[in-house]
């Protein structure tokens, strides 16, 4: 099968500025990748080098198997959906007739547009100027854009900003009905939580390398954070050798363990009559990311989200 993203020793150069160290990353059908990183981590560059607005300096870039700067590589160019941050549109035209606009740009349907905008809550304000919709309305505007025409591989930056909670739960939705269609997706976001469900990989970057890469579970493994375990009750007997490291609850104690430590500690707990309630955390994806950023060194803007 062929890979739908292929990156290959990929750097990126400006005057001055190394953007992006060598990158290698491959994308197949149907994947969701979460990609995160500070300010100026180099993401835009990596989009942008997908979508074939920008050459690479070196190394090697495939979508559909194609270099997406050739002309020739225009009925592939078709296939992709993107939503740029910040998105801005004509202000004097409807949000219909933006999206008509950019259904012909794209060679699809003019029919598809009120569906998509059913799609993303703008049925009623299809017919209103862009200068009237709020920062969301303009955000989910720009998502119908991105979706049109079924694109096989959508590329979103910042896509959930300016979205109220529940509108930012029905675009995570559809990225994953999108994603059992086989599309592929990259979500490159500073919002993270809500997001890790949604993703199968997450590449962390800074200052233009790959900090990290891998599912969640891998990036948990390699980054060997501690869980946390709270345990609710009374007459809580602990471990001798938790006893120290047991942050004490109005009701219960709190415990960070390793990965070893889980199953004989919870027997441990659970064999007690006195505990009442157990539950377990597993090192989320704000915790990867900040154990990952913490590690580039010189990182001037650490604690940046
Ligand atoms: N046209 C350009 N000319 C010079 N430097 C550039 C250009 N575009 C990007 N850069 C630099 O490349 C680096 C990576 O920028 P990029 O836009 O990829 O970061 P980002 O991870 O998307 O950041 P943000 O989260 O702020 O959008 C930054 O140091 C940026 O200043």
């Amino acid at each position: 099968m062929t890979n739908i993203v292929e990156l290959s020793g990929v750097e990126k150069r400006y005057q001055g500025v190394h953007a992006l160290q060598p990158l290698d990353l491959v994308l197949q059908q149907g994947e969701v990748l979460g990609l995160f990183g500070h300010n100026g981590a180099g993401k835009t560059t990596t989009i942008k080098l997908i979508l074939g607005l920008i050459k690479a300096s070196a190394g090697s870039v495939r979508v559909f198997g194609q270099d997406p700067t050739l002309s020739e590589s225009r009925r592939e160019r078709h296939q992709l959906g993107f939503l740029q941050e910040n998105v801005s549109f004509y202000e004097q035209l409807t949000g219909l007739e933006v999206l008509r606009y950019f259904a012909r740009l794209k060679g699809i349907q003019v029919s598809e547009c009120h569906r998509l905008l059913e799609q993303v809550g703008l049925k009623v304000a299809a017919g209103r100027r862009v200068k009237t919709y709020s920062k969301g309305m303009r955000q989910r505007l720009g998502l119908a854009q991105a979706l049109l025409g079924n694109p096989k591989l959508l590329l979103l930056d910042e896509p959930t900003v300016g979205l109220d909670p529940l509108a930012t739960q029905d675009f995570y939705h559809r990225i994953a009905q999108l994603k059992e269609q086989g599309c592929t997706v990259v979500l490159c976001s500073h919002v993270l939580p809500g997001v890790e469900k949604y993703i199968d990989r997450a590449m962390i970057m800074g200052k233009g390398a790959v900090l990290a890469q891998g599912s969640l579970n891998s990036l948990r493994q390699q980054a060997e954070l501690p869980l946390t375990l709270n345990v609710k009750g009374t007459d809580l007997q602990l471990p001798q050798d938790l006893q120290a490291r047991a942050i004490t609850l109005a009701d219960g104690v709190s415990l960070k363990l390793s990965l070893q430590e889980k199953m004989p500690v919870m027997q441990h707990m659970l064999a007690q009559a006195g505990v009442t309630d157990i539950d377990l955390h597993l090192p989320s994806l704000e915790d990867l990311y900040t154990h990952y950023t913490r590690t580039c060194v010189g990182h001037e803007m650490e604690g940046m989200l």
